[in-house]
């Protein structure tokens, strides 16, 4: 199921109601928009925090050299360098993405730091993907699965693909959970982001989109029941930085 809003057949685009079928479209022409900006972005909106969570989530993670990994939504390749390292030369890294413009900054950025080798990039939609059944030791989405319009269909593709055993990673933006916080953070998504996305990319509407999707997107409890209702067992989340964002993991029996 796509999020249920008031109204049938529609779905969260930030705060927007749009037509299921819009959906995908206009999440496209968001990441279109922002993929040459998106590296600086990130680094300009979270002064650099962003780095730490992704070393973290890739640190923790169930994996060994040798493996093959799926990360999904893997846009400009942070998540699949940092993979890399812990797969070694033996390991094989799939770097799948819905849009295209966001996999060429990733392919380039890897291959101006030698990653060349090992590495595979394939045009995908998370609720359909063109992968067999068991295919991957370790499936990872970062800040991807709010952008998913059918959330569930994403969860049931990542536990399909995955080997029986294997790991299913989640890093998204959570529910802040210090309530001291909730009005500097409030500010912060929606002042100062939208500014600086005017300001560095000149699209303030896309990082008003991004800051109200993270608004949307499912609270921790509630992505751990999605996840145990897609079929993963010993589901489990951990709050980053008081639950700005959280890491979800969940395993094929
Ligand atoms: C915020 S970026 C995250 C990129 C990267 N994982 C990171 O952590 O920097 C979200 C990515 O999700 C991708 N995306 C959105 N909807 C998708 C879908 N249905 N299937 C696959 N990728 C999708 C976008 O194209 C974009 O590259």
């Amino acid at each position: 199921m796509s999020e249920s809003t008031d109204k049938p057949g529609t779905t969260h685009f930030g705060f927007r109601d749009v037509p299921v079928a819009d959906k995908q479209k206009l999440v496209g022409e968001v990441f279109s928009s922002v993929a040459g900006k998106y590296d600086l972005m990130n680094d300009a909106m979270s002064l650099g925090i962003h780095r730490v969570w992704k070393r973290y989530f890739v640190a923790t993670a169930q994996v060994r050299r040798g493996d093959r990994v799926l990360d999904l939504a893997g846009g400009t390749g942070d998540i699949a360098a940092l993979l890399k390292e812990r797969v070694g030369e033996a390991g094989e890294l799939v770097l799948g993405d819905i849009n295209g413009e966001m996999l060429r900054v990733g392919r380039d950025r890897m291959t101006d730091r030698g990653n060349v080798r090992g590495f595979e990039y394939v045009q995908c939609n998370a609720e359909s993907l063109p992968f067999p059944d068991a295919s991957f030791d370790l499936v990872t989405i970062a800040f991807g699965l709010r952008n998913v319009t059918d959330k569930d269909a994403g969860l049931r593709e990542m536990l399909r693909v995955l080997k029986p055993g294997g790991q299913a990673r989640v890093l998204e933006f959570s529910e802040v959970t210090a309530d001291w916080f909730k009005p500097i953070y409030d500010f912060h998504s929606f002042k100062v982001l939208p500014a600086l996305g005017k300001l560095f990319a000149g699209d303030s509407g896309s990082y008003q989109y991004l800051a109200e999707s993270i608004r949307k997107h499912p609270p921790q409890a509630e992505l751990k029941a999605m996840m145990e209702a897609a079929g993963f067992v010993r589901c489990d989340y951990k709050n980053l930085s008081a639950g700005i964002v959280a890491i979800h993991t969940g395993y094929k029996a």
